[in-house]
Parts: structure tokens; C-alpha cells; sequence
């Protein structure tokens, strides 16, 4: 597997979040949420299940609306969303998905052999997408960050299924889109292994930091 090689040009992105709260129900999920990130900020979401990980993600992607709160500094155009729903066409192949994902976000990253040989994936191109494993259709995933460079990543269990090459992987992948400015919001239950630990902060929610 080739080392990601993610394009030069520098990201600017900031994110400012303050007094976020969000309740789903009748039940209050977090509240008065404060934080800014930086270029080259990770941001790493901790916390039980249930308490409101994948909420905040969705919130920051201007999916789900918040009950307070402001969310300043990012437009949906520079945000990445990886989570569960994929939006994943069983029927196509694996690089006819990215190429999908590639004309609906920007072929601003690289291309779509590259950004497949990039994750591992790089012999499954003409596979039906159905038939992938779940860590290969984790990787697909990862792909889909790399074919249209976005600054801000929003990741929720990156590494859920993935092997630990494709953790050591993902962190690769973190590191460099940080080193170009980027940043990531990664909701996890697992350590990343990010090679620079400086800029990455924890936001533990429901229990004490
Ligand atoms: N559309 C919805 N309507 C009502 N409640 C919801 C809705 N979506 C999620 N919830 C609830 O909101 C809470 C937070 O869910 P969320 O998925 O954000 O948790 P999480 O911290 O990401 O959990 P996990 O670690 O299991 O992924 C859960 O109790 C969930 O049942």
C-alpha cells in the first residue's frame, strides 16, 4: 500500500461552536458546548454510548439543529461527514461509488486510483460494492475523504471495523490532513494513533474531562 499522499495546498478552516446544546426527546444531550478549532486541531469526541457523540457530529454538519448554540466558521461545502450512512450503491462498483461521491463533492483531491490504492482497496475497483467487508467498506469511506479535499473531517468510529493496519492507516490519514491544515472532529471509543499529539484535545461528554 502506497503512503497517503494528500495534495499540498494548505487548508484555513476554523470552527467555533458556543453554548450548543441539543436535546433529542425529552432528554437533554449536552449543553452550553463551547470550543475552537484551529487549522491542524483534532478534536476527539469521548464518551459512553448513547451520550450524544454522533448528535454532535451531525450538529457541526448542520444536520441535526440545535436547541442553542451558535456554529460559526464552516460552510456544509467545507465539511466531510463519514458515518454509518454511507449513501453507498450496493449495485455499482467500488470505484463507480467514488466516482460518485468525486463529481457530488468536488474532484478537488486525488484521483480515484490513487485515492483507492491510498486506503488498500486499490485491487477492488471493479467490485460490485455490495460484496465488500465491512473494514473494506470502511476504507471505501475513507476513499471518499481523499478524492474531494474538504478541510474539516467529521468523523464518527473511523476505525470501526478496520484491522490494525487500517488504524495505523487512519491515523496516517488524520496526521496528513492535519500537517495541510486540516481539521477533525472523530467521535471514537478507540485510541488514534496520531503521530503528533500536539493540537488534538478531548471533549469527554456525559462524565467528568
Ligand atoms: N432521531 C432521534 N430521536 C430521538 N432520539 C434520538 C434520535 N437519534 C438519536 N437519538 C438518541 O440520542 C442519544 C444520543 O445518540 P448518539 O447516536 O448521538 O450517541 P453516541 O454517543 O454517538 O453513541 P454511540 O457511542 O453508541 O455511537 C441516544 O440516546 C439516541 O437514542
Amino acid at each position: 500500500m502506497n503512503q497517503p499522499t494528500l495534495a499540498s495546498e494548505a487548508f484555513q478552516p476554523q470552527l467555533s461552536v458556543s453554548g450548543l446544546t441539543v436535546r433529542r426527546g425529552e432528554r437533554l444531550l449536552f449543553a452550553d458546548l463551547l470550543f475552537e478549532l484551529k487549522p491542524g486541531n483534532v478534536l476527539l469526541l469521548r464518551g459512553p454510548n448513547g451520550v450524544g457523540k454522533s448528535t454532535l457530529l451531525l450538529a457541526l454538519a448542520g444536520i441535526v439543529r440545535p436547541d442553542a448554540g451558535t456554529i460559526a466558521g464552516a460552510e456544509r461545502t467545507d465539511l466531510h461527514l463519514l458515518n454509518y450512512q454511507s449513501g453507498l450503491k450496493a449495485r455499482l462498483t467500488v470505484s463507480e461509488n467514488l466516482t460518485f461521491w468525486q463529481a457530488m463533492n468536488g474532484a478537488s483531491g486525488l484521483t480515484v486510483d490513487v485515492a483507492l490504492d491510498a486506503v488498500g482497496i486499490g485491487g477492488l475497483g471493479v467490485l460490485e460494492a455490495g460484496y465488500l467487508s465491512s473494514g473494506q467498506l470502511r476504507r471505501l469511506a475513507l476513499a471518499r475523504l481523499l478524492v474531494s479535499a474538504r478541510p474539516i473531517w467529521l468523523l464518527d468510529e473511523p476505525s470501526a471495523a478496520l484491522d490494525a493496519e487500517g488504524e495505523a492507516l487512519l491515523g496516517r490519514l488524520i496526521d496528513a490532513h492535519r500537517q495541510r491544515g486540516g481539521i477533525a472532529v472523530v467521535a471514537t471509543h478507540h485510541d488514534l494513533p496520531l503521530v503528533d499529539q500536539a493540537g488534538v484535545e478531548t471533549l469527554i461528554l456525559g462524565g467528568a474531562a
